[in-house]
């Protein structure tokens, strides 16, 4: 079976270095001329399966925004997710979880196993009941082709309180995470399969993810301020394993499909020019 890391790195040579978050915000919609309600999500998600699906490597679908309509939002999150992945695109998708090691098992299975119907190429998670908590997400996703973004140094202003807090042993917080997932990616090829979130809007912090040997997943473009050229500050020599994402720039394009074409296609080539 062929790794996330192998998988991920075809999707991105073919279809260039671009994440396009689906995040259905109640803006977004009536910015759409939809409703506010179950149709108009299923319209929305209908909207960017057609126009994107086939051109864009990885979607990041943001569960909260699909979980707010109860089962059937959740309905329409795994047909979005089936669709995008029967037109070959990689879906990352965004719950954030994280827990004792026994409840993050079954959070596994709900997300990676390939069997459950939410089936996803990789989820996020959340590192702060430590990293070693989340070792049943790491073998699943080993197991099954898939991959685990973990969060390292996040792009709203209030991480960096808890992200950038010194350990006992002087690095911060956001260094060990880096460190634990470094060790587990050591000698993948072409990539590892965990990756790292770390926001485009952070800035040079000093952190070391030189040895990542992973996916480095960087929200915060566009919407929260960030450009294609805060890139390099932020990832200095770890740019070419950058993954860049955008969610509310290139969907506030919509609804119009040839709209929503052209601006991934500009971010697309922004991205490549930023990423050299
Ligand atoms: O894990 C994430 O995707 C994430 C991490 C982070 O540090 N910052 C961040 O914005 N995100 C997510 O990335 C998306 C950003 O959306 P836009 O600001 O609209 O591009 C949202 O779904 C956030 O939940």
């Amino acid at each position: 079976m062929e790794t996330f890391g192998q998988r991920l790195t075809d999707a991105v040579g073919k279809r260039g270095p671009l994440c396009v978050g689906i995040d259905p915000h109640p803006a977004l919609l009536t910015g759409w001329g939809l409703t506010d309600d179950v149709a108009g999500l299923e319209r929305f998600a209908r909207t960017v399966v057609e126009a994107l699906a086939d051109r864009v490597a990885v979607f990041k679908p943001q569960s909260a925004f699909f979980e707010r309509f109860g089962s059937l939002g959740i309905g329409i999150l795994e047909s979005t997710i089936r669709q995008l992945r029967e037109a070959r695109a990689l879906v990352l998708l965004d719950v954030k979880r994280g827990d004792i090691g026994s409840t993050m098992a079954a959070y596994a299975s709900a997300y990676l196993d390939q069997s459950s119907p939410l089936c996803a190429d990789a989820i996020t998670v959340s590192p702060y009941l430590g990293v070693g908590s989340l070792q049943s997400a790491f073998d699943l996703a080993a197991a099954n082709g898939a991959g685990v973004f973990v969060l390292a140094l996040t792009s709203n202003p209030e991480g960096a309180s808890v992200q950038h807090a010194r350990a006992a042993d002087g690095r911060t917080v956001a260094q060990t995470v880096i460190d634990e997932i470094s060790q587990v990616n050591v000698g993948a090829q072409p990539l590892g399969n965990l990756g790292l979130v770390v926001g485009a809007t952070i800035g040079r912090t000093g952190h070391d993810l030189s040895r990542v040997n992973g996916p480095l997943l960087a929200p915060g473009l566009g919407a929260q301020g960030a450009t294609p050229s805060d890139l390099r500050s932020v990832f200095g020599e770890s740019l070419r394993n950058v993954l860049p994402s955008y969610s509310r720039e290139v969907l506030s394009a919509g609804p119009s499909v040839s709209a929503l074409r052209a601006a991934t296609e500009r971010a697309v080539d922004e991205c490549r020019a930023a990423l050299g």
